[in-house]
């Protein structure tokens, strides 16, 4: 390990559950220093700045001018981050982009609403598609950001973040461009089985979450630059909201069981994902559906739900008409 580098000037805090040192991924990485459990906040921090605008828009500009704003010390560990994992940064766009993250709430970004603030510590850790901590959007660009583990981390072992909000639905030849480098995950390595499996596994989660929300991952129906349902009956049943009840549950735990096999099953993912999953099952006015829904629910594995629930998969629902005139006038809204 070199003796001096400027990472090692960087201010981080002495109960920190790392140390940043050389990664086998790439340049330098955070590593565990304990074990750290699951559900665990890792680390909390506030950004140097926050540049309200969406990312493609900022410029060279704007982050000088967000620089000479900083404090002497502010000022200092920002130029420390020059000398990162690519090498030396020649611009300040570069720095931005390679140091920063999305601050905003999930519903500001569902609005559009984009601003990206600078993280000293967070940026050194480096990216996997198949991450072991969790970057949850914060609700304003001011406030701390936190990583939280999502699954156990061993002592030594690499902490990792994934870099983008929508990986989960998109193959590896889409995440490498979206991050413009050749990431070296284990969903990333070429020709190995888990890797054929992972493209496959997420082409399909974006599927079923087109079928229930119409919409791809660019917010787009109809237009959809890369539809993931070639079936025309399909794509247009989801999209006038003409999928049965019994067949929206089926593609909503089939998601939930897809992410998990692909490791992407975190507490957070699923408290997000529970409350839809409870809705659509309180829904059916059929009494055999409603009986088989209780049943696949109270099933104590993903699998086992999901394999109860195949059971109703495309079975007609008394309450199907009503449902469907509520989630058109939802989506009206
Ligand atoms: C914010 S830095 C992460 C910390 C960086 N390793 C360092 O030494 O400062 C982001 C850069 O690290 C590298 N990197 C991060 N995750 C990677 C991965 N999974 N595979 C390959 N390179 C990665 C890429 O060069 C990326 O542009």
């Amino acid at each position: 390990m070199p003796q001096d580098h400027p990472y090692l000037h960087l201010p981080v805090p002495a109960d920190a559950p790392f140390e940043l040192k050389p990664s086998p991924i790439n340049g330098w990485g955070a590593f565990a220093t304990r074990r750290i459990e699951q559900g665990a906040v890792i680390f909390s921090e506030k950004p140097l700045f926050v540049i309200p605008k969406p990312f493609e828009q900022i410029t060279g500009w704007d982050v000088r001018l967000a620089f000479q704003k900083l404090p002497p010390r502010s000022k200092q560990n920002f130029l420390r981050l020059r000398n990162h994992a690519s090498g030396h940064v020649a611009n300040m766009e570069s720095v931005m982009g390679e140091n920063s993250f999305q601050v905003a709430s999930e519903a500001d970004a569902e609005r559009g609403l984009r601003q990206y603030g600078m993280f000293l510590i967070h940026s050194r850790m480096n990216h996997s598609c198949v991450p072991n901590t969790k970057l949850p959007l914060t609700t304003t660009g001011a406030e701390e950001f936190r990583t939280y583990a999502v699954r156990d981390i061993a002592v030594g072992e690499e902490i990792t973040i994934c870099y983008k909000s929508d990986f989960e639905g998109r193959p590896r030849e889409e995440r490498h461009l979206a991050l413009q480098f050749e990431c070296h995950c284990k969903a990333c390595q070429l020709g190995t089985p888990y890797q054929r499996i992972s493209d496959i596994r997420r082409r399909l989660i974006r599927a079923m979450q087109y079928l229930r929300r119409r919409k791809d991952l660019d917010g787009q129906t109809d237009h959809s630059r890369s539809p993931v349902i070639a079936d025309p009956k399909l794509k247009r049943d989801a999209e006038t909201f003409n999928i049965p009840l019994t067949s929206r549950l089926v593609y909503a735990l089939l998601r939930i069981y897809l992410l998990e096999q692909e490791g992407l099953l975190d507490q957070l993912k699923l408290d997000s994902l529970l409350p839809t999953i409870r809705m659509i099952a309180k829904k059916f006015g059929t009494e055999e559906n409603a009986r088989i829904a209780r049943l696949a629910l109270a099933k104590g594995t993903w699998v086992d739900t999901l394999c109860a629930a195949f059971e109703f998969f495309g079975r007609p629902d008394k309450e199907v008409a009503r449902v469907a005139a509520s989630l058109r006038a939802l989506h009206e809204m």
